[in-house]
């Protein structure tokens, strides 16, 4: 299960950047891994839900919005992808399972308000009983705190579901929020103990080389906190 973060699918709304990212999905789906795609909304999303909000909008109406913009970019990829991918975002765990049982990569942007695209990945890795759940976010891992606002955070090779959970624990949980993995998604990891990388997506390669040959300067979370070894399908 692959998330892609919109500030790593569409920073700028660059053909050239998504189609490397759809090259990349297409370069695993062409290895006969079984693979879904989540994305996210990006700063595109935060700029609608900000405004939105500066309107006099509820949190649950700004998430609706934020899920509107996860599922245009969902789009966009779906569009850069060649006939893999399902052709409309899918917008249930269900839909996402019918898609990758009839040979086809299901794309989704958000599902539901009261969370981020992070837990849908986590959701639907769990769903499908995914091997491997891959965040390619926009830094390189995570961190003891977060790297924008704390020149002293430290990134982390390895670490426990428990122990990711402990630091983004007080992430705000409001519409549009930014964290490498959001609270609910690092619960989801924490009970169906999936395997899961958070690295720097920025270059596609990244995700490919994690995905096929275990090699990646993110993080990794695992029941023991051990950093993984090469992926089982090799
Ligand atoms: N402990 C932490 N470790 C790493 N990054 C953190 C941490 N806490 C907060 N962050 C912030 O999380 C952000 C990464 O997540 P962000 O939500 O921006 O992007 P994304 O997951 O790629 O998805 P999208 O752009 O779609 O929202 C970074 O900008 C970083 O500042
Ligand atoms: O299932 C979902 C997914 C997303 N949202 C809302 O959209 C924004 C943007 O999603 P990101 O994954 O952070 O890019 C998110 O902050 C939520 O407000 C949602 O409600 N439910």
């Amino acid at each position: 299960m692959v998330s892609i973060g919109g500030s790593v699918l569409a920073p700028d709304l660059e053909e050239s950047v998504v189609q490397g990212h759809a090259d990349a999905i297409e370069q695993l789906d062409a290895t006969g891994i079984d693979l879904g795609v989540v994305v996210g909304g990006g700063s595109v999303a935060r700029e609608y839900i900000e405004a939105a909000r500066n309107l006099g909008e509820n949190e649950i109406a700004l998430d609706d919005i934020g899920i509107g913009v996860t599922r245009l970019n969902a789009r966009l990829l779906i569009a850069a992808l060649d006939d893999i991918a399902a052709p409309a975002p899918i917008e249930s765990y269900q839909g996402g399972l019918e898609a990758m049982r009839r040979g086809d990569v299901p794309v989704l942007g958000g599902v539901t308000p009261g969370q981020t695209t992070d837990a849908v990945s986590a959701a639907l890795a769990e769903y499908v009983e995914a091997d491997l759940l891959v965040y390619a976010t926009s830094v390189p891992g995570v961190f003891t705190a977060d790297p924008d606002e704390d020149e002293t955070a430290r990134h982390i090779e390895a670490m426990t579901p428990q122990e990711l959970i402990d630091v983004i624990v007080d992430t705000e949980l409001v519409a549009g929020s930014s964290a490498p993995v959001d609270l609910l998604a690092a619960k989801l990891i924490e009970r169906s103990g999936m395997r899961t990388i958070v690295l720097d997506g920025t270059d596609p390669d990244r995700l490919v080389d994690a995905v096929l040959r275990g090699d990646h300067d993110g993080t990794d979370v695992t029941a023991d906190g051990a950093q993984t070894m090469l992926p089982e399908w090799q």
